[in-house]
């Protein structure tokens, strides 16, 4: 897949949620239900209307200390990095200190990393000047919010990180929304789309019945319940893609 069609497919899956995306990932048979997801330590810190989808760079940083002198060489070429993975990528960044300590993040680093085509960032570390970057649409995930940029710095990029229990490497593809962060497997994506829409219609077997109950005043009985929750383990059986 080139990077214009990877580009392509993620931009399609915008329409989406993450709870539909995830449930789309089980339509193909060797996806592992339960897995491949971010825990919940890591939330959008800034006000989050859409799903961001795209290819991740990634980097380690840290703040405690100050930076060495091969870390501190390490700015340039990780900026580098973040252009090189081309627009709409997202940023994903382990804290390697005990607990996050500054922030890499403010209104400086999200207005740096939109000019480089990054439309947004997910940390286990700390982001700050939120009144700032929430009026950018830049997607700001962290695990903390906090006030100092302490000693930033990069420790190490384009490298696998873990952050939320999730490890990711540069090119994986993921999803981001009010829900949190999702890997979306690249083979996935040319049918990931048709496997959102089904996955969407299948519900409609339960939703549409009680949604008319909910509008005439009535409630449903439970025995109407069983059927119509069988109808839709019918359409999603019939959503498998592969
Ligand atoms: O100063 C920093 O390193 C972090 C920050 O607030 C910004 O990028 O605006
Ligand atoms: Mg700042």
């Amino acid at each position: 897949m080139t990077k214009e069609e990877i580009r392509n497919y993620c931009d399609r899956l915008t329409q989406f949620d993450t709870p539909t995306i995830s449930n789309a990932l089980e339509c193909f048979s060797d996806f592992k239900r339960g897995t491949g997801f971010m825990d919940y330590t890591i939330k959008p810190v800034v006000s989050c209307t859409t799903t961001y989808v795209g290819p991740v760079a990634t980097a380690k940083i840290a703040t405690e200390f100050p930076a060495t002198p091969e870390e501190q060489a390490k700015m340039m070429p990780y900026y580098q990095h973040v252009k090189d993975m081309g627009p709409g990528c997202i940023v994903v960044q382990q804290d390697m200190d005990l607990k996050p300590v500054g922030s890499f993040w403010g209104e400086v680093n999200a207005t740096q990393h939109l000019a480089l085509g990054c439309q947004g960032v997910v940390t286990s570390g700390g982001v700050r000047d939120l009144k700032e970057v929430s009026g950018l649409g830049f997607g700001y995930f962290a695990k903390e919010v906090v006030v100092s940029h302490a000693h930033t710095h990069v420790v190490d990029f384009a490298c696998k990180v873990t952050v939320g229990g999730l490890e990711l490497e540069p090119g994986d593809i993921i999803a981001c929304d009010i829900h949190g962060i999702i890997r979306i497997p690249v083979e996935y994506l040319p049918d990931m789309e048709r496997a959102c829409r089904n996955i969407a219609l299948a519900e409609l077997p339960v939703l549409e019945p009680c949604r008319r109950a909910i509008m005439n005043g009535e409630t449903v009985e439970i025995e109407d319940l069983k059927k119509w929750r069988e109808g839709m383990a019918k359409a999603r059986e019939n959503s498998k893609i592969r």
